[in-house]
């Protein structure tokens, strides 16, 4: 009897025994949902992608794990996410990255304008001095006229009162009351579409990465839709400028077309719920009339969706004048909406800013003053020309 006695008791604890180790392997967890951040190419991940299945430790209940935890590896960490600079202030703050202009524009020309007796000479260096920061021949003449006339009726002598007079004739000629409100709010259940445009290498990128921050520092989400498909790297690139913010970048492939990459941006940032949807382009010359019409095709395409809210010619800075003519071009393709002047840093021709607006009757919206991620400022014309002229006069 003892004997049948311990020979159950042996079954029951053989059988629990075989029933704890089975148990463990029979449970299955969930896939965690996949993190913001990321780029969406619209394919689905393979069986190979999708990492083993990890039995907690607790699980076992005294028995050694079937499967270690493998360590976390420093490149499966989420990345941690910039904190973009606040927008407001931001010219005031990068203002020292205008002192190449500075010198030409305001310390060459108080200087002049500080002589005893302003002579025919002095009005003449005066104008050269606006031409060489590339304000335009027109504008600059209409500017020195105004200013002679001040001068001459109202007597001023001081420097100080020289200064405010130019000041306040080059905020006026900057047109300060024209709108440069960049439409980013999202309206009728869809997200307010951006689209960026420009020739190569003007800084379409690296404008739509900062424009993204802008937003995000403001409190809204954002999405990119990487419709540069001739170069491989500008996609990536846009991505890595979203992945630092958790910003999701929509690309298609190489070579594929870059209206259906800009529809398929649109349409994830309205089924997501996003706020803005920033779209980058591929650069283009404005003599190639094929690429242009594509431009048209990309706006067209995107807009059955809805209306592009925002049109955004890049131009840099550095190309002067020559910036002007490219930039009309592009105004006849698409309906730009707003100018971002990039590289203003890297000039001593701050000047264009009113050419531009003058030729093109359309309002620079932002400008680029650097290359960090937060080099980006809202363009406010008085700010812009305290900047120029210095603080030290
Ligand atoms: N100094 C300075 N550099 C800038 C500024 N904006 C852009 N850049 C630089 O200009 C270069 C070109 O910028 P991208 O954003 O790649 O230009 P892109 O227009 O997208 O170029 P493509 O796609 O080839 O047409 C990069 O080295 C940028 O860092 C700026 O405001 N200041």
């Amino acid at each position: 009897m003892e004997y049948v006695v311990a020979a159950v008791i042996l079954l029951v604890v053989l059988v629990a025994g075989a029933v704890g180790l089975m148990v463990p392997r029979m449970r299955r967890r969930e896939l965690p949902p996949q993190a913001g951040g990321g780029t969406t190419t619209l394919e689905r991940p393979t069986e190979d992608e999708i990492p083993p299945l990890v039995v907690p430790a607790e699980a076992d209940e005294g028995l050694p794990p079937l499967i270690e935890e493998p360590p976390v590896l420093e490149t499966e960490r989420k990345p941690e996410l910039d904190q973009p600079e606040p927008t407001a202030g931001r010219l005031v703050r990068l203002r020292a990255r205008l002192a190449r202009s500075q010198t030409v524009l305001g310390r060459g020309l108080l200087s002049v304008l500080s002589r005893d007796h302003l002579d025919e000479d002095a009005w003449e260096e005066i104008e050269d001095s606006l031409i060489s920061a590339d304000v335009g021949v027109e504008a600059t003449q209409a500017l020195v006229e105004r200013l002679r006339e001040r001068v001459r009726v109202l007597g001023t002598r001081t420097v100080a009162e020289v200064r405010a007079q130019l000041a306040e004739e080059l905020t006026a000629a900057l047109e300060p009351d024209m709108d440069r409100t960049l439409r980013t709010e999202p309206h009728e259940g869809r997200p307010a579409v951006v689209l960026v445009v420009g020739v190569n290498g003007a800084g379409k990128t690296t404008t739509c990465g900062k424009i993204g921050r802008v937003l995000i520092a403001d409190g809204r989400s954002v999405l990119f839709g990487a419709a540069d498909t001739f170069r491989a790297a500008a996609a990536e690139q846009l991505a890595t400028w979203g992945e630092r913010v958790g910003a999701e970048t929509v690309r298609g492939p190489e070579g594929g077309d870059p209206a259906s990459v800009a529809f398929d941006a649109v349409k994830r940032g309205i089924d997501t719920g996003i706020d803005t949807v920033l779209i980058d382009t591929a650069g283009r010359l404005q003599n190639k009339v094929g690429l242009m019409d594509e431009l048209g095709k990309v706006k067209r395409v995107v807009e059955k969706h809805g209306p592009v809210d925002e049109t955004l010619l890049i131009l840099d800075a550095t190309t002067g004048q020559n910036g002007l003519e490219q930039a009309r071009v592009f105004t006849e393709v698409v309906d730009v909406t707003g100018v971002v002047l990039t590289k203003l840093d890297g000039t001593a021709k701050g000047g264009i800013v009113i050419a531009v607006q003058r030729k093109l009757g359309i309002p620079v919206k932002l400008v680029g003053l650097g290359e960090g991620p937060d080099d980006l400022a809202p363009f406010e014309p008085g700010a812009f020309v305290e900047a120029l002229l210095g603080s030290d006069s």
